[in-house]
């Protein structure tokens, strides 16, 4: 049921959303009412205090959590009106997550984790391309290291031609520099702007980092659950 995505509709928006979760200490507010479009090509990055909601917003966005109230729309698609399975499948090419500890998947080499997706997604020549891709972002003298083989920078490398590989249209980066030193995570930085750039996709990028927030087109303040500018 993709009946409602369309390629005219921004990748990501979201109207009202609230996310009310359970705790021992009874239920947690954390999304209050966030109202956010993020246009194709665009690039944002969301700021703002620690426990704010930032992480729980690209939960949301992407769909991996079911907002408690408004409507999140992923390519013009009601998310709520989707089974798990649907949100994948919607998912699936056209939007990718890269996060602040890489998950890479620790049993598969590097180039096996960039190519799983594609071969998922149904590409013929998953493998050529993910090798392609990893000489994209400077590794092709790893192709079969394991994850526990490379370094964090080298790992985000990774994980970042796995994400982009498919050419998405929408990128959602969770503290993607947030676990490399300084010049690790500059570099990493620059090379997520440059292939976003290169396939004209979309970025929501949650960061603690000024200087890499206003690479951005527009910067996102939450507060508090909310938007606060
Ligand atoms: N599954 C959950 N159950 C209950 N509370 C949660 C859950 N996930 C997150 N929270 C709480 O929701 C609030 C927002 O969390 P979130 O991770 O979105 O914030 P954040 O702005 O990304 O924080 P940080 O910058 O520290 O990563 C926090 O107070 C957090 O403790």
């Amino acid at each position: 049921m993709l009946d409602d995505a369309s390629p005219l509709a921004p990748p990501l928006a979201l109207s009202a959303v609230a996310l009310t979760l359970p705790s021992a200490a009874g239920p947690v507010n954390i999304l209050r009412g966030v109202d956010l479009t993020v246009n194709a090509g665009e690039r944002v990055a969301v700021v703002g205090p620690s426990g704010s909601g930032k992480s729980s917003l690209i939960a949301v966005g992407a769909g991996l959590e079911e907002p408690t109230a408004g409507t999140a729309r992923l390519f013009g698609q009601d998310l709520a009106t989707l089974s798990e399975d649907g949100r994948a499948r919607l998912r699936r090419g056209r939007a990718a997550l890269v996060f602040q500890s890489f998950h890479l998947l620790p049993n598969m080499t590097a180039e096996e984790n960039v190519a799983t997706p594609l071969e998922i997604a149904g590409a013929k020549d998953a493998l050529a391309k993910a090798r392609d891709w990893l000489g994209r972002v400077g590794l092709s003298g790893r192709l079969t290291h394991y994850p526990h083989q490379l370094s964090g920078g080298e790992q985000q490398r990774v994980a970042l031609a796995r994400a982009l590989a498919a050419r998405p249209a929408l990128l959602f980066a969770d503290e993607p520099t947030g676990n490399l030193d300084g010049a690790t995570a500059a570099s990493v930085a620059d090379l997520m702007f440059n292939l976003v750039a290169e396939v004209g996709a979309a970025l929501v990028m949650v960061t603690h980092d000024p200087a890499l927030a206003t690479r951005a087109d527009r910067i996102v303040r939450m507060a508090d659950g909310r938007v606060a500018s």
